[in-house]
């Protein structure tokens, strides 16, 4: 398993690093199998996994609750695990106990918050007390609200120089790394050259340290509509779907199961059921 010193030392070599979200045993195992540098326990399983239409009403439980069987699926892989929403906010004493709890149920590696301001402090008393901290700027989804909506950040040259303080805050602050979400490709270049620890794109072109994409979006498995930063690589759901409806209507046939999938009493026993009639 790589360590946070990893990423750096990869930023410094310019091999990419990927990241994707799993959520479960089975995302778990298959990413790790294949070999991902880290994995991500997104609060975006609120969405892909649960149904709610933000990552807002996410809580502590479901993240641990997930985080603990993404765990079990995949011993060897560095686990980040989102902290959920309002969980780093109330006092640096709950951040602390959330952080902790969020690994020492999960045996995750690190924790992810969303933000900069007040949150800069929070990743300084996490990262004091041992807890490796990955930050998230640009479209921090934890707050749609104030945002209105998932759209771009740092389109101004204004906007794009906050954004720029911001990370040199984080990374000041001690994060080993920073996810950078929904920003135009220019102002992530100027972050990823201007930083040393490594910048995880999301919907911010090739020039970031890596590349990070929710497990979902990658094989088109629940979800109808996705990101323009997508790439769907394949789309489960019209296997699934195809599968289902055959299973279905077999059923309905009587043409599943077969004799094949069927279990066998011995001939003698079958004699000596109600007079072999059975
Ligand atoms: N399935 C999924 N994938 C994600 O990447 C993801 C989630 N869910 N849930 C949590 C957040 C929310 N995210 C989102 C959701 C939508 C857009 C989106 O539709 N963006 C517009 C940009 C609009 C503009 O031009 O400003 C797009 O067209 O891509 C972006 C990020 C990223 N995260
Ligand atoms: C989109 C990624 C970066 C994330 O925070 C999540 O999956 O929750
Ligand atoms: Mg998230």
């Amino acid at each position: 398993m790589k360590a946070t010193t990893d990423f750096i030392k990869m930023k410094q070599k310019a091999e990419k690093i990927t990241m994707i979200t799993a959520y479960d045993y089975p995302s778990a195992k298959l990413v790790e199998q294949a070999g991902t540098d880290l994995i991500l326990v997104g609060d975006s399983l609120g969405m892909v996994v649960l149904g709610y239409e933000s990552t807002v009403p996410v809580t502590m439980e479901d993240m641990i609750h997930h985080g603990k069987a993404v765990k079990r699926g995949a011993k060897d892989t560095f686990i980040v695990m989102d902290m959920p929403f309002m969980s780093y906010h109330l006092s640096s004493r709950d951040t602390l106990i959330n952080a902790t709890r969020l690994m020492q149920e999960t045996g995750a590696n690190a924790v992810k918050v969303e933000g900069a301001d007040d949150v800069i402090d929070q990743i300084k008393i996490l990262t004091n007390a041992g807890i490796p901290v990955m930050a998230h700027l640009g479209l921090t989804p934890q707050s749609v609200g104030v945002l209105g909506g998932y759209k771009v950040q740092g389109k101004s040259s204004d906007e794009a120089k906050l954004l720029v303080e911001n990370a040199l805050k984080c990374q000041a602050a001690g994060a080993f790394a920073i996810v950078l979400e929904c920003v135009p490709m220019q102002v992530a270049k100027e972050v990823s050259e201007r930083l040393e620890i490594p910048i995880i794109g999301i919907g911010a072109g090739s020039d970031t340290d890596g590349q990070v994409l929710v497990y979902h979006d990658i094989i088109t498995y629940g979800v109808e509509r996705v990101a323009k930063f997508v790439k769907q690589y394949t789309n489960v759901n019209e296997a699934i779907s195809l599968a289902i409806d055959q299973y279905i209507s077999e059923v309905r046939i009587g043409a599943f199961p077969e004799l094949k999938h069927s279990f066998q009493m011995k001939p003698e026993e079958v004699k000596s059921l109600y007079g072999g009639k059975a």
